[in-house]
């Protein structure tokens, strides 16, 4: 009785366990297709992620806490000119010169070491004719203990934005046709000019420069001649200042000015002086000007301490028109 017992439980135990191995093996086949699809699905959303960024149009790059590259788009490797291949692992110093890779390694390290986020405007090279400028966003990544293990770099190329800028400034603070200042730049530092003698207590002098019967010169040798006097006119200005802080800007049609900081009566006026001597000098010939060339006439006028801008440019233009009425090719001082 005992042994058919035992002839009926072996051969059920055995079943028993063999559903639990299939039943095991089910569930792992079935455990290494999930993996397999969230790995699959992970590989897809990656290559996605690369796809993107290989269009954007950004140097992107990741490197590890030794400042080895580990990932770059495709812009980042089209201009180290380089494969994935042989970029991986390497470092800064093995494709950029020296001067710039120590430049690179310095926000890395800054990134890696403490952990900061960085956003610089780096330029490299020091011509600034060829150099090129970028904004550089490096941010630091973690492992999951909140260990810093790398960065994530963005770099944009901002050497054509910020040479449209240089452009645009120049063009809203200086006179075409001159060169000089132009009237809007000049109205700035003449106030701040003003500010500064407040403080500074110094002296600070303004004169306003006239061509004399400009408007005849023009009508009897054409506008373009009259243009071509207006650029001997303002080189010959800039002949008669010898300080950088002296200031000669076109603040008109045919009218000029001066603001000499830091400079007093006497001194202004021997630089008025040198100015109508230098136009005149020029010998520019103007057959409606009595004095056969191109001459100026100059007013001075000197500030007074809390000397407001627009009173001072009142003063000096009231002794240009004296100077004016009183002959031209002279310097009348308010
Ligand atoms: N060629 C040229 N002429 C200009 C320019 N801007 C202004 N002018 C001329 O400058 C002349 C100024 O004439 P007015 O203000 O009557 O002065 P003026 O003839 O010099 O007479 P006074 O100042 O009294 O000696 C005008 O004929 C303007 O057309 C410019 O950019 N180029």
């Amino acid at each position: 009785m005992s042994s058919c017992l035992k002839e009926v439980k072996l051969p059920s135990a055995l079943l028993l366990l063999a559903i639990t191995g299939l039943g095991v093996i089910a569930g792992l086949v079935v455990w290494v297709c999930l993996l397999w699809r969230r790995l699959a699905a992970l590989k897809s959303q990656t290559n996605q992620l690369a796809e993107a960024l290989d269009h954007v149009h950004a140097f992107v790059y990741m490197k590890d806490s030794e400042r080895r590259y580990i990932y770059a788009n495709r812009l980042t490797l089209e201009r180290l000119g380089l494969t994935t291949k042989q970029l991986y692992g390497t470092r800064a110093t093995d494709h950029f010169q020296a001067a710039t890779a120590a430049c690179i390694d310095e926000v890395d390290k800054r990134v890696l070491t403490y952990g900061e986020s960085s956003s610089d405007q780096v330029v490299y090279g020091d011509d600034p004719a060829t150099a090129l400028v970028y904004l550089e966003v490096k941010e630091p990544f973690h492992d999951p203990r909140g260990r810093v293990v790398g960065l994530l770099g963005i770099s944009t190329d901002m050497t054509e934005i910020r040479r449209l800028e240089r452009e645009l400034e120049l063009r809203s603070t200086t006179d075409y046709l001159t060169g000089l200042a132009n009237r809007r730049f000049f109205d700035e530092r003449l106030t701040l000019a003003l500010k500064h003698q407040r403080r500074a207590q110094g002296p600070t002098a303004l004169l306003l420069l006239d061509i004399d019967h400009f408007k005849k010169y023009n009508d009897t040798y054409g506008h373009s001649a009259g243009d071509a006097v207006l650029q001997a006119v303002a080189a010959a200005l800039l002949g008669a200042v010898a300080r950088t802080t002296d200031f000669v800007a076109r603040v008109g049609g045919e009218e000029f000015a001066m603001l000499l900081d830091g400079t007093g009566l006497q001194g202004a006026q021997q630089i008025a002086e040198a100015a109508r001597a230098g136009v005149q000098r020029c010998g520019l010939l103007h057959e409606k000007n009595s004095a056969q060339v191109v001459t100026i006439s100059i007013g001075i006028a000197m500030a007074t301490p809390d000397e407001d801008p627009t009173h001072l440019y009142q003063k000096a233009d009231r002794a240009l028109y004296a100077a004016k009425e009183s002959g031209r090719n002279r310097v009348c001082t308010a």
